[in-house]
């Protein structure tokens, strides 16, 4: 089976964290979001993947390379990615394909049984199925109504809360046949959520929805990122891969800690969890709670850290407070006693002098 990623987008609303590094390669419990993804259809029986890349493409390309290290063919199609859209961007790839395929986003992280969505497509002889998870704000994303037989009757990109008719939503996996693309106009901007899905419904095409109940967190903003990654401690969002299995539970009895290598702490307070990167030193009395720490950041004695998610090269100085939805870009300085209010966004490279307070708006 072949299967497209998407992976060009720029992930503004994870800023400043996708500066230097495209959203699928943020790390979630150290390793790139999309590598889950990758590993979901690899054993959905995946055997070749187009990524369409396009911002920080390298960083991505690197990574994953040939798809040897992760039991998979990976080919790279770059280019006018963006500019060409979702639909637009999968059609220049798509003379490559040779029969039904799953097209997916590189960001999402769920429990989606790509297998029964890829077999429910077939069975009910669809021209494309998109999966459709249940969420109780649906105004950020593209809803669907289905019949009684799945078919997908209405479409709405994100609807304003007043036309918002239902709560099932695209999860950004899809199953297409080669033919869908027959829609899509060559070299022109195009998208599958606003220009796609809306025409097969108008040319009453078979275009379907699986409805699923698992696990799915399309990671938007840092709370969301903060959300499944208490979720994978909590035992909801399992990451096969990590035996996350044995985390489950530990949130009970005060905090978990989920440190990546070579890593030094001294015996941190910790409240809910903190997932730390590798090279992470941790001095006396840090007080952590639900906190993500990437790789190669120091974070000096008696620093109080609350619900934030701190970057790549950081140096948090002594006695410094970051409040709750802060987050701390790549390779800033945060000096002795600073205080940083609630869901400040620090810059990467910044330098914040001693006893600073820095509040939001
Ligand atoms: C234009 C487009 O493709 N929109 C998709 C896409 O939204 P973005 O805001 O572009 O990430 O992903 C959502 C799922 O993460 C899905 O619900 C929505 O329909």
């Amino acid at each position: 089976m072949q299967a497209v990623i998407l992976a060009g987008g720029k992930g503004t609303r994870l800023l400043p964290l996708t500066v230097y590094r495209p959203k699928p390669m943020i790390p979630f419990f150290n390793k790139p979001m999309m590598e889950y993804i990758v590993n979901a259809l690899v054993n959905a029986g995946v055997e070749e993947i187009f990524v369409l890349v396009g911002y920080l493409k390298e960083r991505i390309m690197e990574y994953f390379g040939d798809g040897s290290d992760f039991g998979v063919e990976i080919h790279y199609s770059n280019g006018e990615n963006i500019k060409l859209g979702t639909a637009g961007a999968t059609k220049k790839v798509v003379d490559k394909i040779e029969d039904t395929f799953i097209v997916a986003s590189s960001d999402v992280l769920t429990n989606l049984n790509i297998r029964a969505l890829y077999e429910y497509h077939k069975k009910k002889k669809a021209l494309a199925t998109i999966a459709l998870s249940q969420v109780e704000d649906p105004t950020q994303y593209g809803i669907a109504i289905v019949d009684s037989e799945n078919r997908i009757i209405r479409f709405k990109e994100k609807p304003k809360p007043e036309e918002a008719f239902s709560n099932l939503v695209n999860a950004g996996i899809y199953v297409f046949e080669p033919e869908a693309f027959d829609l899509v106009p060559k070299g022109e901007n195009f998208d599958f959520s606003l220009n796609l899905f809306p025409k097969m419904l108008e040319e009453n095409l078979p275009l379907y929805g699986f409805p699923f109940k698992e696990y799915w967190n399309d990671v938007g903003r840092p709370s969301s990122y903060l959300q499944a990654t208490e979720d994978v401690f909590l035992g909801r969002l399992r990451l096969p891969q990590l035996r996350t299995e044995s985390l489950k539970g530990n949130l009970e009895y005060g905090g978990s800690l989920y440190s990546g290598r070579r890593c030094q702490i001294r015996n941190p307070s910790i409240r809910g969890f903190a997932v730390l990167g590798d090279n992470v030193k941790i001095g006396r009395n840090v007080k952590i709670e639900r906190s993500v720490i990437f790789s190669n950041v120091t974070i000096e004695e008696g620093a109080e850290i609350y619900e934030a998610i701190i970057g790549e090269n950081v140096y948090i100085g002594k006695g410094v407070i970051i409040e709750s939805g802060s987050v701390i870009g790549d390779n800033s300085v945060i000096e002795d006693f600073t205080k940083i209010g609630a869901n400040v966004k620090i810059w990467t490279e910044s330098r914040i002098g001693k006893e600073s307070i820095i509040l939001p708006d």
